[in-house]
């Protein structure tokens, strides 16, 4: 059959309340977007797959993996509209990156089950009373939705052409008349919403591996300017000619980040023709590349760096920079100055050279799920 999957994975994760995002959690060694994506396409071979990311994600998602990312938008059903415009086989298939642990079952289901319906949708039955409205209801008559959802492609796009807001397609295909089939749900297709939803059998902790990059920047000097090296201010009459505050310590720490997580360089952040990184502190910089490096599954074993300088002379700021970047990497740092011998552009005391190396591993939400228990 002709069937496309989407993957909606662009929420926030504000319920799951921990400090990397739920779609960003190791599975071994795959974020849990990549690791639901295979996991269905080894289940079925789908035409297209396409995975929703909050849209200062996409760059990040497309270095990861070779499926289609389409950027979501600030409601469930609006990242799926926009995935939509991409689908064009017969049958689209959507499920939320939330529901980690779907199994082969299910899908075989849905698909044996979509002819003569235009949605497909598994459900649970309540195994507690059920109150609505302070009046106790028959609980045969109520059905706990899942995902994922198999739907006429067509038909979905024509129920979504709306401004109305449905939690699931079912509910819009639903509302335009179509005809729904209900099948045995699974409770192992849990959605994973609460950090304590994470006791699912086919989430294995994240691998111990230890990540490491290297960063490097040079920078010329320039009169009458402030000087910043890691954040600290220097004491001299010329700085670093540059877009932003010229801090070329924390753009070499910040590319070294970026490599370890596999992210890039500061200029695919920050471009530097780019009128809002303008004189920028480079601080603030450091501050936007850390939050993504953690919500995104990491934490920072330690950083070391080299500045090579003939001139400001670094003796007296190395342990005030050390502690300052120390505390704002929330890990580990250790500076290392040295002159280049009176050779070439720094020799010539025309600038400044420095090169850092990061460690990065996955944060372990297992160990922090198992000590919470
Ligand atoms: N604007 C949005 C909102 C949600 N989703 C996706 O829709 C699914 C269902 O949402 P939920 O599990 O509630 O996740 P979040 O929206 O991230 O959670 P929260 O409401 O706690 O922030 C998730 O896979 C989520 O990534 C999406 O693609 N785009
Ligand atoms: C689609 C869904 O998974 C069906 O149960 C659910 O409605 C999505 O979760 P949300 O909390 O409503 O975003």
């Amino acid at each position: 059959m002709d069937i496309s999957l989407i993957v909606l994975s662009a929420g926030n994760s504000t319920r799951f309340n921990y400090n990397v995002k739920k779609q960003w959690i190791r599975i071994e060694n795959k974020p849990l977007w990549l690791f639901v994506a295979d996991r269905l396409n080894n289940f079925y071979n789908f035409k297209k797959t396409i995975i929703t990311a909050n849209n200062e994600e996409v760059r990040l998602y497309e270095k990861l993996s070779e499926y289609e990312i389409v950027s979501g938008d600030k409601e469930r059903q609006l990242s799926l509209k926009n995935a939509l415009n991409e689908i064009d086989s017969e049958f689209v298939m959507v499920t939320d990156v939330a529901r980690a642990c779907v199994s082969e079952k299910i899908i075989k289901n849905l698909i044996e089950n979509i002819k003569d319906y235009d949605c497909c949708v598994p459900f649970l039955k309540p195994v507690d009373t059920v109150v609505f409205e302070d009046k106790t209801i028959n609980r045969e008559k109520v059905k706990l939705i899942q995902t994922p959802q198999l739907s006429k492609t067509e038909i979905l796009k024509k129920a979504l052409n709306t401004d109305t807001l449905f939690t699931d397609e079912r509910a819009a295909i639903e509302n335009i008349g179509g005809k729904i089939k209900y099948i045995a749900g699974d409770e192992e297709a849990k959605k994973i919403t609460y950090f304590k939803d994470l006791n699912l059998p086919c989430l294995k902790p994240p691998s111990k591996n230890i990540f490491s990059g290297i960063g490097y920047d040079t920078h010329k000097f320039e009169e009458n300017k402030e000087m910043y090296l890691g954040g600290v201010k220097i004491d001299v009459n010329y700085g670093f000619k540059a877009h932003s505050d010229g801090d070329v310590l924390i753009h070499s720490l910040i590319d070294a980040l970026l490599g370890a997580a596999g992210y890039g360089d500061i200029g695919d952040f920050f471009p530097d023709t780019d009128e809002k990184y303008k004189n920028i502190s480079s601080v603030e910089l450091l501050k936007k590349v850390l939050d993504i490096i953690k919500k995104t599954g990491f934490e920072i074993v330690n950083a070391d760096v080299t500045i090579i300088a003939e001139k400001p002379k670094l003796k007296n700021y190395k342990t005030k920079i050390q502690r300052k970047l120390s505390k704002l990497l929330n890990a580990p740092v250790n500076i290392k100055a040295t002159t280049n011998e009176k050779m070439g552009y720094i020799g010539r005391e025309e600038g400044v050279s420095v090169i850092s190396i990061v460690n990065l591993k996955y944060k372990d939400w297992y160990e922090d799920y198992n000590s919470r228990k």
